[in-house]
């Protein structure tokens, strides 16, 4: 038997999985680490921990599957986007990593666009988010000099991981996507960008596909793990680009929806001189000069992660949601804006933050739970909408992550979007994106289209209800009406946050 290994180093857990030459999956194991937030809207994680769990995550997937590691012939990563890790001339990291839901940089967003103008989105096809990389690397440059003048080179959360795995140290495109200093669609570094703001270009590693060789596992690495010498790496992508590999989202007309801690709407995009005004992302994809575009809500999984970890601490996701099919859509009334860390489509603001309207002295806790999932679908319909707007037809929506492990959860999405949506027999995406990135640079097909036919398979579709589609669709006008009837509220309240 030949296999590969596709690991998604994603915010809450690094995730691996080992998958065959038919796309199974024959064994997969997450290990978690710790998300640090030292300040309001800072975010930051210690790059040690995702190359400790990476490390102990592959060993377990060695010992458990029981596979002899000559059987596997390649590897894979897929990583959480935007994450700055500086790192000095000899390779040390020189502070933890800033994070893509870190939203500290909004003067630095300001400054982008004042120095750039119009050229940003010419360039680099992107506005200036507080997520993206370059305003962290800005951000250093003005608060931290002394951290600042010991940084050489700058990685993103996956390659600073496969670096330590491999000692090769590159960026993919997809990635290299979401720093603000790529040119998109020449697919070189952007010396106008770059220069404007006295970065030298050596700061900036060099570029890969994501399906490029990148060499093989350094002979600590196979120590520790049990990898041996035939496991080739190949630099694989960022999570949204895994995440449409794993859902087969590879030609115009395809859309997925992923809730990781984040949520995405991610449609393919063939139109690559197509102006979307910031409006969107786009964004390179793992597939050679591919493009796709998507819509980020910041706080997707992560709200139902808070509300649980705060409201229903010794539930599992699987309690907190048990009755929740019980109660008729809109809560009884009760409505909920997933802004707990800011937001970025349709609303680029950092200092929004999220709301129950509505509350009523006989909501009980699956009101509260089952508004949060309609505030977070709400939010992804936001990005729907755009997508729409912007010519795409969308009539399925793939879903995949955590967010696709709930049925009620499933079925709320296609009455939301008004789609019908399509689960995969493994909701992994980006995992399996990642594996998929391997199987097709070790040679087994031709194209990672062909991959998407052989390993990927329907496990259930869920059809809008017409009733429920039109009840949610008037809900939707009064969810849509609340970012502006609280925003000034919020940018009041932003002075008393810790
Ligand atoms: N059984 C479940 N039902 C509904 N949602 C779930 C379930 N399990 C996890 N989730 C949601 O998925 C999120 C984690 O998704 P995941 O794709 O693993 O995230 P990431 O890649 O960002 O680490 C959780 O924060 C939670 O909101
Ligand atoms: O910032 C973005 C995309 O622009 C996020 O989607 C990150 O890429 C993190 O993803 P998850 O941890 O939620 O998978």
């Amino acid at each position: 038997m030949s296999y590969v290994i596709g690991v998604d180093l994603g915010t809450s857990a690094v995730k691996t999985v080992l998958v065959n030459k038919q796309g199974q999956v024959a064994f997969e194991t997450s290990e978690s680490y710790p998300l640090s937030q030292p300040k309001p809207g800072y975010s930051e994680q210690n790059p040690e921990d995702w190359v400790e769990q990476t490390l102990v995550s592959l060993g377990r997937l060695l010992e458990v599957s029981g596979v002899p590691a000559e059987e596997i012939q390649g590897m894979s990563f897929s990583g959480q986007m935007h994450g700055l890790v500086l790192l000095d001339q000899d390779h040390q990291v020189v502070r933890p990593a800033i994070l893509w839901n870190d939203t500290r940089t909004t003067s630095q967003c300001r400054r982008i666009e004042q120095k750039l103008g119009g050229e940003l989105l010419q360039i680099a096809r992107n506005r200036a988010l507080e997520g993206f990389t370059l305003p962290k690397i800005l951000w250093v440059q003005e608060h931290e000099p002394d951290n600042w003048s010991r940084a050489a080179l700058f990685l993103l959360p996956k390659d600073y991981v496969r670096y330590r795995l491999t000692g090769d140290l590159a960026m993919d495109y997809s990635d290299a996507a979401g720093t603000l200093l790529l040119d998109i669609t020449a697919k070189s570094w952007s010396e106008t960008i770059a220069t404007a703001f006295d970065l030298p270009l050596s700061l900036c590693p060099r570029l890969v596909e994501s399906f490029d060789d990148v060499g093989g596992l350094l002979p600590e690495v196979r120590e520790r793990t049990g990898l041996g010498e035939t496991t080739r790496v190949y630099a694989g992508g960022a999570d949204n680009a895994c995440g449409a590999i794993g859902a087969g989202i590879l030609s115009e007309g395809q859309t997925m929806c992923s809730i990781g801690t984040s949520g995405v709407v991610l449609s393919y995009e063939e139109r690559k001189d197509l102006d979307f005004e910031g409006k969107v992302h786009f964004f390179n994809h793992g597939e050679k000069d591919a493009f796709y575009i998507m819509g980020v809500t910041l706080a997707a999984g992560y709200s139902l992660e808070w509300f649980r970890s705060t409201f229903g601490k010794e539930l599992s996701f699987e309690a907190l949601l048990s009755g929740v099919d019980e109660i008729t859509a809109g809560a009884d009334g009760l409505l909920f804006t997933p802004y707990i860390v800011g937001e970025r489509t349709p609303h680029p603001d950092a200092d929004i933050r999220g709301s129950f309207i509505g509350m009523d002295a006989s909501h009980r806790l699956p009101h509260f739970a089952r508004a949060v999932l309609e505030g977070i679908t709400f939010s992804l319909r936001e990005s729907i909408d755009i997508l729409r707007e912007s010519g795409k037809q969308i009539t399925e929506v793939i879903s995949i992550g955590g967010g696709a492990r709930n049925e009620t959860w499933l079925q709320m999405q296609a009455d939301i979007f008004n789609a019908r949506v399509v689960r995969l027999e493994n909701e992994q995406g980006p995992a399996m994106g990642a594996a998929m990135l391997a199987a097709y640079g070790s040679g087994w097909f031709d194209s990672l289209a062909d991959c998407a036919a052989a390993f990927l398979r329907t496990s259930k579709s869920y059809e809008p209800d017409p009733d429920r589609a039109e009840q949610y669709n008037q809900l939707f006008v009064i969810y849509q009406e609340i970012y502006n009837q609280t925003a000034d509220l919020n940018r009041r309240l932003a002075a008393f946050r810790g």
